[in-house]
Protein backbone atom coordinates (compact mmCIF):
# COMPACT_ATOMS: atom_id res chain seq x y z
CA UNK A 1 0.00 0.00 0.00
CA UNK A 2 1.59 3.19 -1.10
CA UNK A 3 1.56 5.54 -4.06
CA UNK A 4 4.54 6.69 -6.93
CA UNK A 5 6.33 10.41 -6.24
CA UNK A 6 8.55 11.53 -9.75
CA UNK A 7 7.98 7.80 -10.27
CA UNK A 8 9.26 6.14 -6.89
CA UNK A 9 7.24 4.05 -4.78
CA UNK A 10 7.00 5.01 -1.32
CA UNK A 11 4.68 3.24 1.23
CA UNK A 12 2.19 4.02 3.93
CA UNK A 13 -1.84 3.79 4.36
CA UNK A 14 -4.07 6.98 3.92
CA UNK A 15 -3.34 9.80 6.27
CA UNK A 16 -6.22 11.11 7.91
CA UNK A 17 -4.93 13.10 10.07
CA UNK A 18 -4.89 16.85 8.41
CA UNK A 19 -8.76 15.83 8.03
CA UNK A 20 -10.00 14.96 11.67
CA UNK A 21 -9.99 11.18 10.68
CA UNK A 22 -11.76 11.31 7.55
CA UNK A 23 -10.65 9.93 4.49
CA UNK A 24 -10.55 12.00 1.28
CA UNK A 25 -10.17 10.18 -1.87
CA UNK A 26 -7.78 11.81 -4.23
CA UNK A 27 -8.62 12.52 -7.83
CA UNK A 28 -7.38 10.46 -10.56
CA UNK A 29 -4.28 11.84 -13.00
CA UNK A 30 -5.00 10.50 -16.93
CA UNK A 31 -8.25 11.95 -18.15
CA UNK A 32 -8.28 11.15 -21.72
CA UNK A 33 -11.02 9.89 -23.66
CA UNK A 34 -11.23 7.40 -26.41
CA UNK A 35 -13.87 8.97 -29.34
CA UNK A 36 -14.66 7.32 -32.46
CA UNK A 37 -12.23 9.52 -34.30
CA UNK A 38 -9.59 10.58 -32.07
CA UNK A 39 -10.98 13.74 -31.81
CA UNK A 40 -10.41 15.02 -27.94
CA UNK A 41 -12.95 14.60 -25.38
CA UNK A 42 -14.15 16.58 -22.70
CA UNK A 43 -11.01 16.26 -20.89
CA UNK A 44 -7.25 15.44 -21.40
CA UNK A 45 -6.10 15.22 -25.22
CA UNK A 46 -6.60 13.52 -28.45
CA UNK A 47 -5.29 11.12 -30.30
CA UNK A 48 -7.26 8.00 -28.90
CA UNK A 49 -9.72 6.79 -31.42
CA UNK A 50 -11.84 4.01 -30.92
CA UNK A 51 -9.87 0.39 -32.77
CA UNK A 52 -10.63 -2.89 -31.93
CA UNK A 53 -7.18 -4.45 -30.15
CA UNK A 54 -5.48 -1.14 -29.32
CA UNK A 55 -6.93 -0.76 -26.18
CA UNK A 56 -6.70 -2.93 -22.62
CA UNK A 57 -7.46 -3.15 -19.13
CA UNK A 58 -6.08 -3.64 -16.03
CA UNK A 59 -8.70 -4.57 -12.56
CA UNK A 60 -8.87 -5.86 -9.55
CA UNK A 61 -12.35 -7.76 -9.71
CA UNK A 62 -12.56 -6.59 -5.88
CA UNK A 63 -12.72 -2.75 -6.95
CA UNK A 64 -16.24 -1.33 -7.15
CA UNK A 65 -14.62 1.53 -9.57
CA UNK A 66 -13.09 -1.40 -12.06
CA UNK A 67 -16.09 -3.56 -11.99
CA UNK A 68 -18.33 -0.79 -13.32
CA UNK A 69 -15.78 -0.36 -16.34
CA UNK A 70 -15.88 -4.26 -16.52
CA UNK A 71 -19.97 -4.12 -16.38
CA UNK A 72 -19.75 -1.39 -19.34
CA UNK A 73 -17.45 -3.81 -21.34
CA UNK A 74 -19.65 -6.05 -20.93
CA UNK A 75 -23.18 -4.90 -21.69
CA UNK A 76 -21.52 -3.04 -24.86
CA UNK A 77 -20.30 -6.27 -26.53
CA UNK A 78 -16.58 -4.88 -25.98
CA UNK A 79 -14.84 -8.24 -24.83
CA UNK A 80 -13.61 -9.08 -27.99
CA UNK A 81 -12.40 -5.57 -28.80
CA UNK A 82 -10.70 -4.56 -25.13
CA UNK A 83 -8.63 -7.35 -23.69
CA UNK A 84 -8.20 -7.36 -19.61
CA UNK A 85 -5.89 -7.98 -17.03
CA UNK A 86 -6.77 -8.76 -13.41
CA UNK A 87 -5.09 -8.14 -10.79
CA UNK A 88 -4.71 -10.68 -7.54
CA UNK A 89 -6.79 -9.48 -5.18
CA UNK A 90 -4.44 -8.64 -2.27
CA UNK A 91 -3.54 -5.06 -2.53
CA UNK A 92 -0.26 -4.91 0.37
CA UNK A 93 3.07 -2.78 0.93
CA UNK A 94 3.72 -3.37 -3.00
CA UNK A 95 0.21 -1.97 -3.77
CA UNK A 96 -1.90 -4.19 -6.32
CA UNK A 97 0.69 -6.77 -7.80
CA UNK A 98 0.27 -9.26 -10.91
CA UNK A 99 1.05 -12.24 -8.84
CA UNK A 100 -1.28 -14.98 -9.97
CA UNK A 101 -1.74 -17.62 -6.81
CA UNK A 102 -5.46 -16.65 -6.89
CA UNK A 103 -7.66 -18.36 -9.22
CA UNK A 104 -8.87 -15.52 -11.82
CA UNK A 105 -5.96 -13.57 -11.36
CA UNK A 106 -4.17 -13.04 -14.90
CA UNK A 107 -1.20 -11.45 -14.79
CA UNK A 108 0.19 -8.56 -16.59
CA UNK A 109 -0.87 -9.86 -20.25
CA UNK A 110 0.87 -7.03 -22.31
CA UNK A 111 4.29 -6.91 -20.59
CA UNK A 112 4.54 -9.47 -17.77
CA UNK A 113 5.61 -6.62 -15.12
CA UNK A 114 5.05 -7.61 -11.42
CA UNK A 115 3.41 -4.62 -10.31
CA UNK A 116 0.25 -2.16 -11.56
CA UNK A 117 2.68 1.09 -10.61
CA UNK A 118 4.63 -0.93 -13.34
CA UNK A 119 2.07 -0.02 -15.95
CA UNK A 120 2.04 3.55 -14.41
CA UNK A 121 5.73 3.95 -14.53
CA UNK A 122 5.76 2.96 -17.92
CA UNK A 123 3.06 5.73 -18.68
CA UNK A 124 5.27 8.12 -17.58
CA UNK A 125 8.35 7.67 -15.55
CA UNK A 126 7.85 10.49 -13.71
CA UNK A 127 4.42 10.03 -12.28
CA UNK A 128 3.18 11.13 -9.13
CA UNK A 129 -0.24 9.50 -7.35
CA UNK A 130 -1.84 6.69 -6.28
CA UNK A 131 -2.14 3.78 -8.56
CA UNK A 132 -5.37 2.55 -8.88
CA UNK A 133 -7.63 0.49 -10.69
CA UNK A 134 -9.25 0.77 -13.38
CA UNK A 135 -6.55 1.43 -15.95
CA UNK A 136 -7.09 1.85 -19.82
CA UNK A 137 -4.29 1.42 -21.61
CA UNK A 138 -3.17 2.33 -24.72
CA UNK A 139 -1.27 -0.41 -26.91
CA UNK A 140 -0.42 1.87 -29.73
CA UNK A 141 0.99 4.99 -28.02
CA UNK A 142 1.84 2.85 -25.04
CA UNK A 143 0.56 5.07 -22.39
CA UNK A 144 -2.56 5.47 -19.88
CA UNK A 145 -5.66 6.64 -21.59
CA UNK A 146 -7.85 7.00 -18.83
CA UNK A 147 -7.48 6.02 -14.57
CA UNK A 148 -11.41 7.06 -13.89
CA UNK A 149 -13.42 5.06 -14.16
CA UNK A 150 -16.72 7.15 -14.81
CA UNK A 151 -14.85 8.48 -17.49
CA UNK A 152 -14.57 5.22 -19.01
CA UNK A 153 -18.23 3.85 -18.72
CA UNK A 154 -19.17 7.06 -20.85
CA UNK A 155 -16.52 6.24 -23.32
CA UNK A 156 -17.21 2.51 -23.40
CA UNK A 157 -20.96 3.51 -23.58
CA UNK A 158 -20.33 4.85 -26.84
CA UNK A 159 -17.37 5.38 -28.55
CA UNK A 160 -16.90 1.98 -29.89
CA UNK A 161 -20.56 1.64 -31.15
CA UNK A 162 -19.78 2.53 -34.94
CA UNK A 163 -17.69 -0.64 -34.76
CA UNK A 164 -19.23 -3.22 -32.50
CA UNK A 165 -22.97 -1.94 -33.61
CA UNK A 166 -24.23 -1.74 -30.21
CA UNK A 167 -25.88 0.87 -29.64
CA UNK A 168 -27.65 0.59 -26.08
CA UNK A 169 -27.25 3.90 -24.72
CA UNK A 170 -27.06 4.04 -20.70
CA UNK A 171 -26.23 7.61 -20.66
CA UNK A 172 -29.35 9.13 -22.88
CA UNK A 173 -29.25 12.71 -23.56
CA UNK A 174 -32.93 13.65 -22.23
CA UNK A 175 -32.05 12.01 -18.95
CA UNK A 176 -28.27 13.39 -18.05
CA UNK A 177 -29.01 15.84 -15.81
CA UNK A 178 -31.33 13.89 -13.44
CA UNK A 179 -28.66 11.15 -13.67
CA UNK A 180 -26.04 13.31 -12.57
CA UNK A 181 -27.83 14.30 -10.05
CA UNK A 182 -28.88 10.67 -8.32
CA UNK A 183 -25.56 9.57 -9.14
CA UNK A 184 -23.42 12.32 -7.28
CA UNK A 185 -25.82 11.77 -4.13
CA UNK A 186 -24.89 7.69 -4.37
CA UNK A 187 -21.11 8.42 -5.10
CA UNK A 188 -20.98 10.67 -2.16
CA UNK A 189 -22.83 8.67 0.17
CA UNK A 190 -23.24 5.23 -0.76
CA UNK A 191 -20.41 4.14 -3.28
CA UNK A 192 -17.68 6.72 -1.44
CA UNK A 193 -19.62 6.70 1.66
CA UNK A 194 -18.87 3.06 2.27
CA UNK A 195 -15.22 3.93 2.27
CA UNK A 196 -15.32 6.88 4.51
CA UNK A 197 -17.57 4.89 6.81
CA UNK A 198 -14.85 1.95 7.03
CA UNK A 199 -11.32 4.18 6.33
CA UNK A 200 -12.56 6.99 9.05
CA UNK A 201 -10.02 6.80 11.84
CA UNK A 202 -12.28 8.66 14.73
CA UNK A 203 -15.72 7.84 16.03
CA UNK A 204 -17.12 11.24 14.40
CA UNK A 205 -15.90 10.93 10.88
CA UNK A 206 -17.43 7.40 11.13
CA UNK A 207 -20.76 8.77 11.65
CA UNK A 208 -20.54 11.69 9.58
CA UNK A 209 -20.32 9.04 6.58
CA UNK A 210 -22.69 5.90 8.29
CA UNK A 211 -25.95 8.67 8.88
CA UNK A 212 -26.38 9.73 4.88
CA UNK A 213 -25.48 6.14 4.05
CA UNK A 214 -28.28 4.77 5.17
CA UNK A 215 -30.54 7.85 4.58
CA UNK A 216 -29.71 6.96 1.34
CA UNK A 217 -29.94 3.59 1.34
CA UNK A 218 -33.80 4.42 2.79
CA UNK A 219 -34.16 6.89 0.09
CA UNK A 220 -33.27 4.17 -2.91
CA UNK A 221 -35.95 1.66 -1.18
CA UNK A 222 -38.50 3.81 -1.36
CA UNK A 223 -38.17 4.98 -5.08
CA UNK A 224 -37.47 1.26 -5.66
CA UNK A 225 -40.90 0.55 -4.73
CA UNK A 226 -42.17 2.95 -6.95
CA UNK A 227 -39.94 2.44 -10.50
CA UNK A 228 -38.08 -0.83 -12.00
CA UNK A 229 -35.04 1.80 -12.16
CA UNK A 230 -33.66 4.53 -10.79
CA UNK A 231 -34.94 6.75 -13.67
CA UNK A 232 -38.36 4.69 -14.19
CA UNK A 233 -38.80 2.14 -16.70
CA UNK A 234 -35.04 2.29 -18.48
CA UNK A 235 -31.87 0.91 -16.75
CA UNK A 236 -28.96 3.60 -17.01
CA UNK A 237 -25.76 4.25 -15.98
CA UNK A 238 -27.54 5.35 -12.22
CA UNK A 239 -27.82 2.07 -11.88
CA UNK A 240 -25.01 0.30 -13.45
CA UNK A 241 -22.81 2.91 -10.95
CA UNK A 242 -25.12 1.56 -7.94
CA UNK A 243 -25.22 -1.71 -8.77
CA UNK A 244 -21.07 -2.58 -7.73
CA UNK A 245 -21.76 -1.10 -3.98
CA UNK A 246 -24.90 -3.03 -3.22
CA UNK A 247 -22.95 -6.74 -4.63
CA UNK A 248 -20.53 -6.07 -2.35
CA UNK A 249 -22.60 -4.46 0.95
CA UNK A 250 -23.46 -7.49 2.64
CA UNK A 251 -20.21 -9.65 1.71
CA UNK A 252 -17.87 -6.47 3.37
CA UNK A 253 -19.45 -3.04 3.68
CA UNK A 254 -21.64 -3.99 6.31
CA UNK A 255 -19.53 -6.04 8.75
CA UNK A 256 -15.35 -4.72 7.67
CA UNK A 257 -16.53 -1.30 6.75
CA UNK A 258 -19.38 -1.08 9.69
CA UNK A 259 -22.11 -0.06 7.86
CA UNK A 260 -24.41 -2.30 9.87
CA UNK A 261 -27.86 -0.70 10.50
CA UNK A 262 -29.27 -3.00 7.66
CA UNK A 263 -27.94 -5.69 5.17
CA UNK A 264 -29.43 -5.08 1.69
CA UNK A 265 -31.32 -8.30 2.14
CA UNK A 266 -33.33 -6.89 4.34
CA UNK A 267 -34.70 -3.89 2.19
CA UNK A 268 -37.06 -5.58 -0.19
CA UNK A 269 -37.31 -3.88 -2.97
CA UNK A 270 -33.40 -2.92 -3.30
CA UNK A 271 -32.61 -6.13 -2.77
CA UNK A 272 -34.70 -7.54 -5.85
CA UNK A 273 -33.44 -4.67 -7.78
CA UNK A 274 -29.79 -6.53 -6.48
CA UNK A 275 -30.67 -9.66 -7.98
CA UNK A 276 -32.41 -8.33 -11.15
CA UNK A 277 -29.07 -6.31 -12.28
CA UNK A 278 -27.27 -9.53 -11.16
CA UNK A 279 -29.42 -11.83 -13.56
CA UNK A 280 -29.11 -8.93 -16.48
CA UNK A 281 -26.84 -10.93 -19.41
CA UNK A 282 -23.48 -11.00 -18.61
CA UNK A 283 -23.11 -9.04 -15.65
CA UNK A 284 -23.19 -12.27 -13.29
CA UNK A 285 -19.85 -13.20 -14.93
CA UNK A 286 -18.38 -9.40 -13.80
CA UNK A 287 -19.35 -10.46 -10.12
CA UNK A 288 -16.10 -12.21 -8.17
CA UNK A 289 -17.13 -12.82 -4.75
CA UNK A 290 -14.29 -14.63 -3.38
CA UNK A 291 -11.99 -11.47 -4.91
CA UNK A 292 -14.22 -9.31 -3.06
CA UNK A 293 -13.98 -10.81 0.26
CA UNK A 294 -10.24 -11.44 0.13
CA UNK A 295 -8.98 -7.89 -0.99
CA UNK A 296 -11.01 -6.23 1.97
CA UNK A 297 -10.36 -8.43 4.88
CA UNK A 298 -6.95 -9.35 4.00
CA UNK A 299 -5.85 -6.18 2.78
CA UNK A 300 -6.90 -4.15 5.59
CA UNK A 301 -4.53 -4.64 8.05
CA UNK A 302 -5.49 -1.26 10.17
CA UNK A 303 -9.50 -2.95 10.00
CA UNK A 304 -8.52 -6.23 10.29
CA UNK A 305 -5.30 -6.86 11.80
CA UNK A 306 -5.04 -10.73 11.74
CA UNK A 307 -6.45 -10.93 7.82
CA UNK A 308 -8.90 -13.59 8.59
CA UNK A 309 -11.43 -13.98 5.63
CA UNK A 310 -15.07 -14.70 6.79
CA UNK A 311 -16.64 -17.44 5.53
CA UNK A 312 -20.18 -15.92 5.13
CA UNK A 313 -22.72 -14.78 4.35
CA UNK A 314 -24.39 -16.82 2.01
CA UNK A 315 -26.23 -14.50 -0.56
CA UNK A 316 -28.72 -16.41 -3.11
CA UNK A 317 -28.16 -13.39 -6.26
CA UNK A 318 -29.90 -16.03 -8.74
CA UNK A 319 -33.34 -16.06 -6.76
CA UNK A 320 -35.88 -15.03 -8.82
CA UNK A 321 -36.67 -10.96 -8.74
CA UNK A 322 -40.17 -10.55 -9.70
CA UNK A 323 -39.32 -6.95 -10.74
CA UNK A 324 -40.95 -7.43 -14.45
CA UNK A 325 -44.00 -6.64 -12.95
CA UNK A 326 -43.28 -3.37 -12.22
CA UNK A 327 -44.09 -0.91 -15.52
CA UNK A 328 -42.72 2.34 -14.11
N1 LIG B 1 -11.21 7.54 -9.28
C1 LIG B 1 -10.92 6.21 -9.41
C2 LIG B 1 -10.84 5.51 -8.07
C3 LIG B 1 -10.35 4.12 -8.22
C4 LIG B 1 -9.87 3.53 -6.90
O1 LIG B 1 -9.77 4.22 -5.86
N2 LIG B 1 -9.55 2.23 -6.92
C5 LIG B 1 -9.03 1.59 -5.72
C6 LIG B 1 -9.48 0.15 -5.63
S1 LIG B 1 -11.16 -0.06 -5.18
C7 LIG B 1 -7.52 1.52 -5.78
O2 LIG B 1 -6.98 1.06 -6.76
N3 LIG B 1 -6.86 1.97 -4.70
C8 LIG B 1 -5.44 1.94 -4.61
C9 LIG B 1 -4.91 3.07 -3.77
O3 LIG B 1 -5.67 3.97 -3.38
O4 LIG B 1 -3.71 3.07 -3.52
C10 LIG B 1 -11.97 5.57 -10.31
O5 LIG B 1 -13.18 5.64 -10.02
O6 LIG B 1 -11.56 5.05 -11.33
Amino acid sequence: MGQLVDGTWTTGWYDTKKSGGAFKRTTAGFRNWITPDGAPGPSGEGGFAAESGRYHMYVSYACPWAHRTLIFRALKGLAPHVGVSVVHPDMLEDGWSFDTEFPGATGDELFGLAYLRDIYVRADPRVSGRVTVPVLWDRERETIVSNESSEIIRMFNSAFDGLTGNDLDFWPAPLRSEIEDVNSRIYDTLNNGVYKAGFATTQAAYEAAVVPLFETLDWLERCLSEHRYLMGDRVTEADWRLFPTLVRFDAVYHGHFKCNRRRIVDYPNLWAYTRELYQWPGVRETVHLDHITRHYHYSHATINPHRIVPVGPVLDFEMAHGRAAMRV
